[in-house]
């Protein structure tokens, strides 16, 4: 039995279709990410994930219990399944750290006793020991979000919802929850779904990756695989474009996008899995006798594996022969357009 069991899913607003035929599974332990741009039905899924929303079609199971069809009541006890963590934290400034993180167990009825203990471990397991007395105001945004985690895993959920949880950090302390979250994910195997718009978020913490489109599911697999395909992959190398190198904007001045008699060509490619390490440049060197240098970007690191993601500038002799050989080495090349020669 999957831990979550997301059954062909639909739901409408109106004539807006935002989730479209949506079905996937999470088995317990998984960390999963989320990703599609704006309007591409994340919050609604993730509302229809908490019971929040119910879907027109299909079925939500969370541990065989349909979310879908189960009356209010019940689902009350469902909710406490998941843990929420928000992107604006929403903590309460009229209660401490600890009373915060409380919260949720004071509602399920949980003893002084049970209460003040359960605190006091997940203070320390967020790395929050000595602030328990502070207020929310009192805390930089990535030790509001560390509150915001304590108390999404107080009632122990089967599942951790992260919902843009490091949107509104900055990269240092983006890094540091992303750890935080990888920690717990270790100690307690807890299932953890990141619904998120950050490409870079996902392919640094996911082992597996959603995309959806439109309110479709378009991706759904390791993010390796995805990743080492990644650039030719167009739902995949939209998501990344982000992340992608850019032009330097002195270049973008003297851009020309039609070519001209001795201009020089710029273009971008992505060099993926084993041609990832290929001496590009002193291969159009010694077999074509074209002059390239590089203009941005470098090789990196997707999920693992070394992906090559550059603009560079080609000298006037490049011939259709170093095009061809080029798209064969890389499906995405792309000119980016021409420029004079000894910019
Ligand atoms: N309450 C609503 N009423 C009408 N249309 C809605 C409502 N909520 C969402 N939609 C529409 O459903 C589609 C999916 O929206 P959703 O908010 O789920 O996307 P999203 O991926 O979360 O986007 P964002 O990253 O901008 O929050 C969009 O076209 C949106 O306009």
């Amino acid at each position: 039995m999957s831990l979550l069991h997301v059954d062909h899913v639909s739901h409408r607003f109106g004539g807006q279709l935002a989730l479209d035929d949506i079905d996937f599974r999470i088995e317990k332990g998984e960390i999963v990410g989320v990703i599609g741009r704006s309007g591409a039905g994340k919050s609604t899924l993730l509302r229809c994930l908490c019971a929040l929303e119910r879907p027109q079609q299909g079925r939500i199971l969370l541990e065989n219990a349909d979310l879908v069809t189960l009356p209010e009541r019940e689902l009350v006890t469902i909710r406490r399944k998941i843990g929420l963590v928000f992107q604006h934290f929403n903590l309460l400034e009229s209660r401490n750290v600890a009373a915060n993180i409380e919260l949720p167990l004071q509602i399920s009825g949980a003893s002084k006793r049970e209460r003040t203990a359960r605190v006091e471990e997940l203070i320390e397991l967020v790395g929050l020991s000595g602030h328990a007395a502070r207020r929310p105001s009192q805390l930089s945004g990535g030790q509001k979000q560390r509150v915001g985690i304590a108390r999404a895993l107080a009632g122990n959920p089967s599942l951790l919802l992260c919902d843009e949880a490091t949107s509104a950090l900055d990269p240092e302390t983006t890094t540091s929850i992303l750890e935080l979250l990888r920690n717990i994910h270790r100690k307690l195997g807890l299932t953890i779904v990141l619904i998120t718009h950050e490409m870079d978020v996902v392919r640094r913490f996911a082992q597996r990756i959603l995309v959806l489109d439109h309110g479709r599911l378009v991706e759904d697999g390791d993010i390796g695989r995805l990743m080492r395909d990644g650039l030719e992959n167009p739902h995949i190398a939209a998501l990344l474009a982000d992340i992608r190198p850019q032009l330097p904007p002195l270049w973008k001045e003297h851009l020309q996008s039609n070519a001209f008699a001795g201009a020089e060509t710029l273009i971008r490619l992505a060099l993926v899995a084993d041609n990832a390490t290929m001496p590009l440049l002193s291969i159009l060197d010694r077999r074509f006798a074209v002059e390239a240098s590089l203009l941005q970007g470098g090789v990196t690191d997707l999920a693992g594996s070394p992906t090559a993601d550059m603009i560079v500038r080609l000298s006037n002799n490049a011939s259709e022969e170093v095009f061809t050989f080029l798209r064969d080495v890389s499906q995405t090349m792309e000119v980016i357009g021409y420029v004079a020669p000894n910019r």
